[in-house]
């Protein structure tokens, strides 16, 4: 059976049912990222309890905006950090200086939207801190 690539780089037509096994295959994706990724099992209990948080306190339309704007900025980074690792670990299985400087640099994304998280969490939490 052709993949939905094969199938587009060989002109097909668009396909309701190829739009909807994408989705699958992202949450598919989303489901890699809990089970396999420890970091993600971090940001997956860390945004439930700021959600909680959110819920508790009654934030207004512009804080919910920023956080949920910071848990999805750090989930993709997470996405993409992890999609980057498993490429890096199947094209280039043993040890390369260019391997690890990539996955620094992923990380190191990762790191930069969970700065920005914490900055909002403060934001919003703390009223007298940052405003
Ligand atoms: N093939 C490789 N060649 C060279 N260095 C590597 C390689 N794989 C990993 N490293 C180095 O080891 C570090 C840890 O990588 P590893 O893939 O073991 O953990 P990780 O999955 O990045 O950790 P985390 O779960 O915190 O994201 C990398 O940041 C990189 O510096």
């Amino acid at each position: 059976m052709r993949t939905k690539t094969e199938r587009r780089r060989r002109g097909g037509q668009f396909s309701l049912l190829d739009r909807f096994s994408s989705l699958r295959d992202a949450l598919n994706g989303l489901g890699i990222l809990i089970v396999e990724q420890h970091n993600a099992r971090i940001h997956l209990v860390v945004a439930i309890c700021v959600l909680a948080l959110g819920l508790l306190t009654g934030l207004n339309g512009l804080e919910w905006l920023l956080i949920f704007a910071a848990i999805s900025l750090v989930w993709m980074a997470e996405a993409f950090n992890s999609a980057l690792e498993y490429v890096c670990d199947a094209a280039v299985p043993e040890a390369h200086e260019l391997i690890g400087k990539a996955k620094d640099v992923a990380a190191a994304g990762v790191l930069i939207c969970s700065v920005f998280a914490v900055l909002v969490g403060v934001w919003v939490f703390v009223p007298g801190l940052l405003r």
